[in-house]
Parts: C-alpha cells; structure tokens; sequence
C-alpha cells in the first residue's frame, strides 16, 4: 500500500473560509470613502498589493476596483486584505468613516501592537484577524457595544491575559476562533444559542470547562493544559474532603485506613482494577483475533509500495459488487430511511447496536442500509491485511453471509471522549452522497478505535492506476479519468459544505482514498478526521498538510484540499505515481514540477499518459484538465484556485472522445455538485436562520481566506 509518512509535525492553526451571500446595507454613498481608504492605506507598511489604491481612481469602478475591496453599490462593504505582506498599524479611525464596511479581513499578515479599537465602528459583522503578530490584553469589555459582530476570527496571534467576558455579550455570534494565542485564566460562559464553531485550543486557559459549553468538540479546547471536565479526558480535581478522623498519613496513603473515606476509596480502587483488568482482556482478545486472522495474509501485504494491496476476491464478491450496485441506485435519493438490514444471516448479537456480545465494547451501527452486524460476526470473518496508511491499518474482513467490509483500526487519535467520539461518526454516518463512502460502523474503547466501511472490489484509484494492469487498468480510458475528476470535484464540494468550519474540510485526499464503484464513479473516504487526530501527529498523518503553505509555513486552509485535488488531477492525466505521496521523495516523479514546466514550454501533450493521449478529439480537453491541475497546485495559496473556480472549470471539461464507460445510472451532474457548494453556506445560514430565528450573515461578504 502507498506510503502515506508525511513530514514532520507542524501544529496547525485554523483558517475558515466562508461564503455568505449579503444584503446590501442601504447606506448613502460617502465622499470621505476614498479618502479614508488612502488613509487606512497610509497606516499600513509593504503595501506593494494595494498598488491599484490611487487618488486618481475610484475604489468601487467596475474595470479598476481597487484591490481587496468588497463593493455592492459602488460603496465599500468588506475589506478582503488577507495574506498581502501587509504590517504597521491599522487605523481604525479612518475605517469609521467608510460607514458601510461590514466585513474586514486581515488574516495572514505581519499586523503586529494591541488590539486595534475595531470596537468603535459601525455595526461590524465579521472580523478576521487571525494569523497575525497582534499582542497584548484586550480588554473586558471591549465587546459590549459590538453586538452587530457574527464572526471573530482572532487565531494564531499572541494575545494574552483573559478572554475578555464581554464576549458573552455579543447576542447572535456565530463563530469565536481564539486559538493557537496566548489567552490564560479560566473561560467565561460564552454558550450564545447562536454559536456554532468556537475554537479555544492551545492556549494558557486552566480550570473546568463551563458545563454550558460542552457542546463544543474536545478539540475546541484542547493545548490548553490547565484545563480540565468535559470530554477532554482530565477530570478536575475535585475539593479535598475535611479530615475526619485521626487516620495516620500512612494509613492514608496505602488506603488502609480505618475512616470511611478510605474505605470507600480503596473499594472503588479495586473495582477500577477489576473493570481496567476485565477491559484489558477484551481488548487483547479483540486485537489478538484480528491479527490471528490477518496473519495468513500478512506477508504477502506490503505496507509500503503503491499497488500492492491484496485485492483477492472471494466468493463472494459478485454478491458484494451487486450490493454495491444497489446502495448506489438508492443513493439518488437523498434522505432514504435507513430501515433496510439486508445482511443476511448476519448474528443478530451484532445487532441492537452490538450488545450482547459477551460483554465486549458495542459496535455502533451508523448506517444499516448495508444490514446490521456486530463484533462476534467481524471476529468470526476471514480477514486480510490491505495495507497500513497514516491513519492505521486496514484489514479486509468477510462475513459468514458474505457481506465484506473494510476494518479500520485507527492510530493517532487525540483523546476525545466516547460521547465526543460517537457524535462525530454519526455526523459521518449521516453522510449521503454519490461520491461518498459512509461509514457503516465503529467501535470505541479508550485504546481502540475501529471504523467499518463496506468494502469496494474495484479498491482504489491508486491501486487500479499504479496496480497490476489488469482489466480494470485497461478500462481507464478518458471518459473514465474524466468521471473520476469530476466525480471526485462533486465529493470534495460536498465535504466542503459538510465540514465548512474544519481548516481543511477532507484533509486526506489522495489516490488511496478514491475507491472506485463498479461504473468507476469515485467514493472518497478518510475525509474530515482532522479534528479527531492528535494535533501533534496530524501534519504526518494527513495529506492535505504537505501542501506548501501547511508544510512550510503551518498554514492551512480549505485551499490544501485544492492541492490535494491538483495532484489527483495530475496523477490520472500523466499515469504517474506522484513523488508527493511519499516520504522521502524517493520513487515517484514530481508530477507538480513536471507539468509545469512542460506547460511553459507548451509541451502540454507530452505530459499525457499514452494509454488516453490517442483518444480521438479530446486533446485540447485534456490539455485544459491538465491546465486546471497545474492551477490547483501552484505553491502560493494565493495564486492557486479557490475551490469553487476549481470545481467550475473542472465542470466545463467534456469528453468530447467516441469513448465512453457504460452508465447505468444516473448521476448528479456536476453542476449539482458545484450548486451544493456554492449554497452550501447558504444552506448553513439556513440552519443557523432556523435556531436563531433570523436570518443572519446575509450581509456578510464573501470571504475566502487563504
Ligand atoms: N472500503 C474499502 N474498500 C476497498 N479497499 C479499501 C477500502 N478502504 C481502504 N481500502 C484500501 O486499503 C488500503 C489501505 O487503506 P488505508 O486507508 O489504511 O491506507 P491509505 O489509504 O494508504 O492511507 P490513510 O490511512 O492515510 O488513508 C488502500 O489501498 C485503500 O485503497
């Protein structure tokens, strides 16, 4: 299986990107506009990008817009100044007078000093600072008159001193992001109905996490080593009870005590001991059957080398592949209850979510469309190594009914809780879309976390370009490369709708995680584990984190998914297994460094693999799929496309060719794809509109910040 160690760690912070359709605030245009704005302008340094910020232009012209500039109206409403080298001050008094700003971006600068007085604006609705050199205390109550604020992003700088309560004040809040400062002392109670995505993580906060607030991911507060409660795996220390007896020190510290405290200690001790034991065993029981199993099969499994996974099929994989078949005609429909259990004569131990069997940890069943199995019916089936990734190991694992499924026992997870643990994978399991592998299960211990994923015969993207070359290999013609791109486009779009508040929504997308349906439609997995990995191990355990600015500079954003994307696009246009993929940069070819600079010699069709180059009149469509993967995969997020502008041009590609793979079903096209993404945010301003009850964010800018 392909290596997937890459790089060292690299913490991460968080960046968003968030698409919000607005509301033009009805604002009389203002003459000071201009002159405000070369006075903002005079504040900064390096201000080489604000090149196009001239007295002899207007900010808002239609041909000449000034750079960074958010107009509707000819007025200004955002201010979209991110990752432009900018540093020196920002002076907010000449922000006052562009009185229809609602959003300011200043992310991934060089802005450095205190806190900027943003709280004597107008009504501002977002605010992005986050990756920046801001220092110093803000003070407690400089949110008090914000209450317009929807979004504060102030990640990756290095406040300090409290988190100033007032921002409990700020009625209809919907994202805080403070991490990755310095913020110490204990959290005050920010629990507004409204918030949906709070991010407190690696700073200096201690003591309980406020009840109110467990809602929020562990993550949200994670690094902070003060902190204790919730799901964060740190029970606070709870207050020492007064002496009560004459206990000597002794008697107290070996629990022999004759005091009732000592007592009740020592016997809770002892059932802790008895269940740690009894778990331990299980546990043990539960690993040694997998690997019993998997051992017949393990030497001929290669951890290591691309296209090596064992792809033996059973019996029964004709009856696994009609399976396949049938959960992808139903998966047209979206929202389908999930009543069917058609695994055959699967254990009903395994059923009602695993209990009863023998007392062993449940599997939780998170989609049953597939049927209902439990952990007896997995230790009774024959199972096969597929291959060791950045996330664990894969085993491949048949039932007695013949229904196959794919274990994945999961390393590098950070310490959520099971509740944690199990709202995630049924946000997982809620999942419904064509270019996506839900999962079907899991299983949690503290030390053992599995997920179940119904197996898919054809198996990767990788195997069956970089494989055998055997008849599937042959089968991937154009159109085939081209339904997987564009399929692939529609998954990811997907994800980055689902997961819009993760800094990188799939994180983990590369060949081995493209599996291909029997119509060679992708399904991606291993996407969103971003949040459940621990931050220390994620920049090797994901892909997305080799991405330039992730891996140089510990900068990540949706755009490292676009990365991902450039070289999916790249590797099925050449036929090449990407040097990217590996560690050590042995073996492989830079596929990034080749088609670029082949293209700027306009050696575009040398770049094509042989077995598609020759496709009758799809030449020029291929060259154009190859121009969009160069442009996913320029180095500078800045100069890289966004994922919409990806997923737009990517729809624009036809086949053009006499080829075709036979369809058997209707696919979405991917315009619906694009269409899910586009309104995605709307869909989520929906949501918020309906727990709030009213409509917030539209009259946000769009903001996409790199
Ligand atoms: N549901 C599945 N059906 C068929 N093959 C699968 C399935 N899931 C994974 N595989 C294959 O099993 C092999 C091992 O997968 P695994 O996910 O463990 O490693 P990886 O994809 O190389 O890395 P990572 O852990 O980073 O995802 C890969 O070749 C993968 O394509």
């Amino acid at each position: 299986m392909a290596t997937t160690r890459f790089f060292d760690h690299r913490p991460h912070h968080l960046l968003f990107s968030s698409i919000i359709l607005f509301v033009l605030p009805c604002i009389a245009y203002s003459i000071a506009e201009p002159e405000a704005l070369l006075k903002l302008k005079e504040s900064f340094k390096n201000v080489e990008a604000l090149n196009s910020w001239t007295p002899d232009t207007t900010p808002c012209a239609r041909n000449t817009q000034w750079a960074g500039l958010i107009c509707a109206n000819g007025i200004v409403t955002g201010l979209r100044l991110g990752g432009m080298g900018l540093a020196g001050e920002i002076d907010t008094k000449a922000l006052a007078e562009i009185k229809g700003l609602r959003t300011m971006s200043f992310v991934n600068n060089n802005f450095s000093g205190p806190m900027p007085e943003f709280n004597t604006l107008g009504p501002v609705k977002g605010l992005y600072l986050s990756g920046n050199q801001f220092t110093g205390e803000i003070s407690s109550n400089f949110f008090v008159n914000m209450e317009s604020l929807r979004k504060l992003w102030l990640s990756d700088n290095k406040f300090t001193g409290n988190i100033p309560p007032s921002l409990a004040t700020i009625p209809n809040l919907l994202e805080l992001h403070l991490e990755d400062n310095g913020f110490s002392g204990s959290i005050p109670v920010i629990n507004q109905s409204t918030l949906v995505s709070l991010n407190m993580s690696n700073n200096k906060l201690e003591g309980e996490v406020p009840a109110s607030m467990l809602k929020f991911k562990a993550s949200s507060f994670a690094g902070n080593a003060g902190l204790c409660g919730g799901n964060l795996g740190k029970e606070c220390a709870k207050p020492e009870p007064p002496p009560v007896t004459s206990t000597t020190p002794n008697d107290t510290n070996n629990n022999g005590g004759n005091g009732s405290n000592s007592k009740g200690n020592g016997g809770s001790s002892k059932v802790v001991v008895a269940v740690s034991v009894a778990s331990a065993v299980v546990l043990v029981a539960l690993i040694v059957l997998f690997f019993v199993k998997s051992r017949r099969k393990e030497d001929e499994a290669d951890f290591d080398m691309p296209g090596k996974e064992n792809t033996e099929k059973t019996d029964h994989s004709d009856a696994v592949e009609l399976n396949v078949s049938e959960i992808k005609q139903k998966e047209v429909v979206v929202d389908r209850p999930s009543s069917s259990k058609r695994a055959g004569n699967s254990s009903r131990k395994g059923s009602n979510n695993g209990k009863g069997s023998g007392g062993m940890a449940e599997l939780v069943m998170l989609n049953e469309e597939k049927g209902v199995f439990g952990l007896p019916d997995l230790m009774k089936a024959a199972a096969e190594v597929l291959g060791n990734g950045g996330l664990g190991s894969s085993y491949k694992a048949v039932m007695a009914n013949g229904f196959a499924v794919v274990v994945k026992r999961m390393r590098e997870m950070n310490g959520m809780g099971k509740d944690g643990f199990d709202a995630e994978m049924r946000r997982f399991g809620s999942l419904r879309h064509w270019n996506i592998l839900t999962p079907l299960a899991y299983h949690y211990r503290k030390e053992e976390k599995l997920l179940i994923y119904e197996y898919i015969p054809k198996s990767s993207l990788l195997y069956i370009l970089h494989g055998d070359r055997g008849p599937s290999h042959a089968e991937l013609d154009w159109p085939a490369r081209l339904k997987i791109v564009q399929g692939t486009a529609k998954g990811l779009a997907y994800i980055h709708t689902e997961f819009a508040s993760c800094d990188v929504p799939h994180g983990n997308l590369k060949s081995s995680n493209i599996l291909l349906g029997p119509n060679y439609e992708p399904l991606l997995s291993d996407f969103a584990f971003g949040p459940l990995i621990n931050t220390a191990n994620v920049a090797q355990a994901l892909f997305a984190y080799k991405a330039p600015e992730a891996a140089e500079h510990d900068r990540v954003s949706p755009k490292c998914d676009v990365y991902c994307l450039g070289i999916i696009i790249l590797e099925i246009m050449t036929g090449k297994f990407p040097s990217q993929y590996l560690n050590n940069g042995k073996g492989g070819l830079d596929v990034i460094q080749w088609v670029r600079s082949a293209i700027s010699e306009g050696r575009e069709s040398e770049l094509l693999d042989p077995e598609i180059s020759s496709t009758n009149g799809s030449l020029g469509e291929m060259e154009k799929l190859l121009h969009i993967g160069a442009a996913c995969t320029e180095s500078n997020p800045n100069q890289r496309l966004d994922m919409r502008e990806a997923i737009t041009r990517i729809e624009q590609v036809q086949v053009l060719g006499s080829d075709s793979v036979p369809h058997t079903r209707h696919a979405p096209t991917l315009k619906e794809g694009v269409g899910e993404l586009l309104e995605g945010t709307r869909l989520e301003s929906n949501v918020i509109r309906s727990r709030s009850g009213r409509l917030d964010g539209e009259d946000d800018a769009a903001f996409s910040i790199s």
